[in-house]
């Protein structure tokens, strides 16, 4: 299907740090690969400062505000440290995510519905400062109904348990439900988003759904720049999230 907007790629580079703060070295340098991906076609790029920054850290994040020619999609807890320094370097995104210290990665959504009024108030702040909110959920009915009642403008659906399904019947099932929260979104008004987990296997049904703005991959395309390099790795994912001509 031709959708009227362009889809957008924001690529992580989480796991460039994450390789830099294994052994605690001066490279490899997030921001050289946010300018490589920039160039090769990335319209955004996303950053997770974790709150045990175990890869991107603060200094990347305000490095990355001062060169960065798109735009930055910072991803961070709901904690009143992550406000103040959101609120101090102004990213033109954020992206409320939940976390847990022992987490290998992001396991599942916020649950919105259940915090509705400290999310409100949270994402309120942002908002006033200038920052465009959105909010990690799962593809769930309650939580897109939450996230529209307490004013997001956006949300990003987390496409994890997609990518991690171990059989095709799951994976349908999976995949049923991200179209099902799609087009309830867009309905209901809100931008949506999709991340987690995208790989160059995976992402063909996603991107196939009506109504997805942006894709926020990270971890299959720096993966891949080590055998092609991140700007092919960049230029090939974006061609693969465009509906086919
Ligand atoms: C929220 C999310 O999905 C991203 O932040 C991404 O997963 C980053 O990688 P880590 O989960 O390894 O921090
Ligand atoms: N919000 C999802 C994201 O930024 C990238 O996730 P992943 O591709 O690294 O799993």
């Amino acid at each position: 299907m031709n959708m009227s907007y362009p889809k957008l790629l924001g690529v992580n580079i989480d796991h460039v740090a994450t390789l830099r703060q294994q052994r605690g070295t001066r490279y490899p340098e997030p921001l050289q690969a946010a300018l490589v991906a920039e160039q090769a076609g990335a319209d955004l790029i996303t950053v997770h400062l974790r709150e045990d920054r175990r890869h991107i850290q603060d200094r990347d994040v305000e490095m990355l505000a001062d060169v960065l020619q798109t735009r930055m999609n910072l991803e961070m807890a709901a904690t009143s440290e992550m406000s103040l320094i959101a609120r101090r370097i102004g990213p033109s995104d954020c992206c409320i995510v939940p976390e847990r210290r022992q987490e290998l990665t992001t396991e599942g959504g916020l649950d919105v519905a259940a915090n509705r009024a400290y999310l409100a108030d949270y994402c309120a702040e942002l908002d006033e400062a200038g920052i465009k909110v959105s909010l990690f959920i799962d593809a769930d009915e309650k939580q897109l109904e939450a996230a529209c009642e307490i004013g997001a403008s956006a949300v990003e659906i987390h496409t994890g348990h997609f990518a991690d399904a171990k059989n095709r019947a799951e994976k349908e099932i999976q995949l049923l439900k991200i179209q099902h929260a799609v087009a309830m979104g867009v309905k209901i008004g809100l931008q949506v988003n999709a991340g987690h987990g995208l790989d160059y296997h995976n992402i063909t049904p996603i991107a196939a759904i009506p109504g997805i703005r942006e894709f926020n991959i990270g971890h299959s395309i720096i993966s891949r720049a080590l055998f092609s390099g991140l700007a092919s790795a960049v230029k090939e994912m974006k061609i693969l999230i465009q509906d086919p001509v």
